[in-house]
């Protein structure tokens, strides 16, 4: 398979190279990066692409993308339900399929996965994201997605929102909500990517933490979803729709 890479030089884009390159049954035909043209994609006969770019680009790529039946694999982050309805207004009798997923590493699926299953049991949650200070976007996609499963689980067992008697407070002192339950995001040197859920009931807390500690950590999942993604047209969202 033909594989073009968009945000190639970029801190993730660089590694996804590497590992397509290593990769017996894929061929990286084009590394596109600011200031080159998408159309290379085209010229470089890419089936799909890869986008680890920004929040302000990737919806423009994606664009390109279906209208020239290339079909897509999207680490990048920023999406919210009006770009994902978007997206499935782009893809709609296209053919091409199109996976957005808030994180690759099978450790932040699962984080989600656990955190969605211990949501039920408990009274309180709060999610803590810590990241490198040199991404875009806050709270991280991995949280928002895992606040929204959260939220969802707790939803369907019938319990309240998390208990909270603040009643004057520094402003963003209680984090950002996501459908209700409250995301801190951290931002410091030296990390890569990490996220604790914390969940407490009377006299006892649980928490569930991911670290991804190098960037590797995304790429299986990558191509995985790059070896699915031609036989699954229209939009996934979240890598578990393509794990076992
Ligand atoms: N889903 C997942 O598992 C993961 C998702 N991410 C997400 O992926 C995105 C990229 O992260 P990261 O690699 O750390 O960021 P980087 O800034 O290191 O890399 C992004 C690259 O894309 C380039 N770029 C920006 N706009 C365009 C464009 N229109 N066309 C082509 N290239 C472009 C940037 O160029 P320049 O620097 O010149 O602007 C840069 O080289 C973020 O949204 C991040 O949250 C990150 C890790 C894992
Ligand atoms: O920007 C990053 O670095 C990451 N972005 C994704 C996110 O926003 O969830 C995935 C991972 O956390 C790394």
């Amino acid at each position: 398979m033909r594989v073009g890479v968009l945000g190639a030089r970029g801190k993730v884009g660089r590694e996804v190279c590497t590992a397509v390159s290593a990769a017996d049954d894929l061929t990286l035909v084009a590394q596109v990066d600011v200031g080159d043209e998408l159309e290379a994609l085209v010229e470089a006969g890419a089936q799909v692409v890869v986008d680890f770019t920004h929040p302000d680009a990737v919806m423009e790529n994606l664009r390109f993308c279906i209208d020239h039946g290339i079909h897509a694999v999207v680490g990048t982050t920023g999406f919210d339900q009006a770009r994902l309805a978007q997206l499935e207004d782009w893809l709609d009798g296209s053919g091409v399929g199109v996976l957005v997923a808030p994180n690759f590493s099978v450790g932040a699926i699962l984080t989600m996965r656990f955190a969605a299953e211990a949501a039920r049991y408990y009274e309180s949650v709060e999610i803590v994201e810590l990241h490198h200070p040199d991404k875009a976007d806050a709270p991280s996609g991995t949280a928002r997605r895992t606040a929204e499963l959260v939220a969802r689980a707790r939803a369907e067992a019938g319990l309240a929102v998390s208990p909270d008697a603040t009643s004057t407070g520094l402003p963003g002192a209680r984090g950002a909500e996501v459908d209700g339950v409250r995301v801190h995001a951290v931002r410091l040197r030296g990390l890569v990517a990490h996220q604790e859920v914390l969940l407490g009931g009377v006299g006892e807390t649980l928490t569930i933490r991911h670290d991804s500690l190098d960037r590797v950590s995304f790429t299986p999942g990558v191509l995985l979803a790059l070896r699915r993604i031609t036989a699954a047209p229209g939009l996934t969202v979240g890598l578990e729709a393509f794990l076992d």
